[in-house]
């Protein structure tokens, strides 16, 4: 029977997890060393074989230190369709032994958790919880989803997704904050939530909030995301065969011409997103922000950048030119309606149900700290992420084929434009009518907030997905214009 690893301190498995954690996508910290890793909490879920144990990873980096959660699986003998989440063999050095691997990848060590929350368990420091009024079914096993994403969702059958927020955040979890008060709005464009996980306070030093875990939602099962979405319509607009003569200048009505035209969903989604801001806005509150935040708000664009120009060269020239639009927004005058907001806002994080846009993903971005995720911002600051996301989603198959001549690339970034631009107008044109700040009569604003989120992808590709860097790098000079 392989043991667990119970014993904080087990060296064997420790050093096993120090190589075997940069190695993952959804570890936030690949464009750093790890200086010292050890094991925060250890929970048996399941003895036996397998054995099941919840782990809270303490790992620091550049003098700081973050928290990543992991279900460990152990077995005596591992099959072969989880090798490939294979962590390493424990040899017993303190008496544990057996293979140790991630265990969302094993769905029969993902079941206990559905029984878990049904039936609102606690084990150790481990809280389960039930949604009030939901119930739980518990014959469902879960596996991983597939989706680009840097958490690990599971998939229980057609009734159940479960996100194992990975890197953890100190108290509850602004996914979970904003979903409960969103279903208790009564907004339709977010999914339900039906249970979730939950440190204990004190569990690792975090204050008086429980630290959530893991948030179990309804599954929306013949959803598409508008990331595939949008991509489908940028493949079909590529796919056109080239007028004859001299470069085109394609408009973007020409981009909406082609068949596959996405500018229907995108206004649909800008009406989407306004309602869930109205929604916000009743549930969290709305303040007037005075003048002075607008110099605080560019202070901390310029902050940003100084950090990000430092870590990655490429981004250097072009900061004098964003630099001035900050400037801009720091000398404007005016009051500002700020609130709760989505905060780290693209086409993957949100789903097109067959009957309309679902919100997805309240976390904010996943490398500001927890306290700046929950504070509230302006709403065109969401509606500058989409409009990045229709940058990156027009530029993606230009970027990532790097194999095509230098005239076949410059003319796919012609049509990249018309077709971002299109879905751009489209989507603000949805967001004013349907009752948000309008993006045209905040023009300078919108253009802040949009290269404020292109500097943070900067920062974002380069420590977690470098092979994406030149998708926000070439749309860059476009946009700092
Ligand atoms: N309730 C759901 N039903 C169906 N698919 C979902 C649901 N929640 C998330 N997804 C899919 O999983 C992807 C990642 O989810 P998300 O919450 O954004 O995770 P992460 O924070 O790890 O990026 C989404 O882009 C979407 O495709
Ligand atoms: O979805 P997350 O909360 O994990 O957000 C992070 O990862 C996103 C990528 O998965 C990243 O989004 C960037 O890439 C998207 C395409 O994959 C694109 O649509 C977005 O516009 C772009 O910002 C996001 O920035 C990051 O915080």
């Amino acid at each position: 029977m392989p043991d667990g690893p119970g014993r904080a301190g087990d060296p064997s498995l420790v050093r096993l997890l120090a190589d075997w954690l940069p190695r993952q996508r959804w570890f936030g910290g690949k464009d750093s060393p790890i200086e010292e890793l050890s094991i925060g909490t250890a929970t048996e879920l399941q003895t036996g074989d397998p054995g099941l144990h919840h782990l809270v990873l303490d790992v620091r980096q550049n003098g700081a230190t973050d928290h990543y959660q992991l279900l460990l699986g152990v077995r005596r003998d591992l099959p072969e369709r989880l090798r490939p989440h294979g962590i390493g063999l424990l040899a017993g050095t303190t008496g544990i032994t057996g293979h140790a691997y991630d265990a969302a990848h094993d769905p029969e060590l993902t079941r206990p958790l559905l029984s878990h929350m049904a039936g609102e368990s606690v084990i150790g420091p481990l809280r389960f919880r039930r949604a009030p009024g939901t119930g739980i079914r518990t014959d469902l096993d879960g596996t991983p989803s597939t989706a680009e994403q840097s958490n690990t969702s599971l998939v229980f059958g057609d009734a159940y997704m479960c996100k194992l927020f990975r890197r953890l955040s100190p108290g509850v979890n602004p996914d979970l904050e904003v979903n409960l008060a969103l279903t208790r709005a009564g907004c339709d464009h977010i999914p339900a939530v039906h249970g979730w996980i939950e440190l204990a306070p004190g569990g690792d030093g975090a204050g008086g909030e429980p630290i959530t875990l893991a948030l179990l939602s309804q599954y929306l099962r013949s959803a598409t995301d508008g990331w595939q979405l949008a991509l489908t319509s940028v493949r079909d607009w590529f796919a056109q065969p080239v007028p004859p003569g001299p470069p085109p200048a394609f408009t973007p009505d020409d981009a909406g011409a082609a068949g596959g035209d996405f500018a229907a969903e995108a206004e649909r989604l800008g009406a989407a997103t306004a309602q869930v801001h109205r929604d916000l806005g009743r549930a969290f509150g709305v303040t007037t922000a005075p003048p002075e935040r607008l110099r605080e708000l560019a202070a901390g664009m310029h902050d940003q950048l100084d950090a990000v120009a430092a870590a990655v060269p490429a981004l250097r020239p072009h900061a004098a030119a964003i630099r001035a639009v900050f400037d801009e927004v720091a000398a404007s005058a005016g009051e500002l309606p700020f609130q709760r907001v989505h905060g780290d806002y693209h086409l993957g994080q949100v789903l097109r149900t067959d009957t309309g846009w679902v919100l997805l993903d309240f976390e904010g971005e996943p490398a500001r700290p927890a306290a700046e995720r929950r504070a509230p911002a302006h709403p065109l600051r969401d509606v500058a992420g989409m409009l990045r996301s229709f940058e990156y989603a027009a530029r993606f198959l230009l970027a990532v084929d790097g194999n095509l001549a230098p005239e076949a690339a410059d003319l796919l970034e012609l049509r990249a434009r018309a077709w971002a631009q299109r879905n751009r107008d489209a989507f603000c044109a949805g967001y004013a009518a349907a009752g948000g700040p309008d993006p045209a009569l905040h023009a300078a604003l919108v253009r802040a907030f949009e290269l404020d989120k292109a500097v943070y992808e900067i920062r974002y590709e380069a420590r977690n997905r470098p092979s994406w860097l030149p998708v926000p790098l070439r749309s860059l000079a476009h946009l700092a214009g």
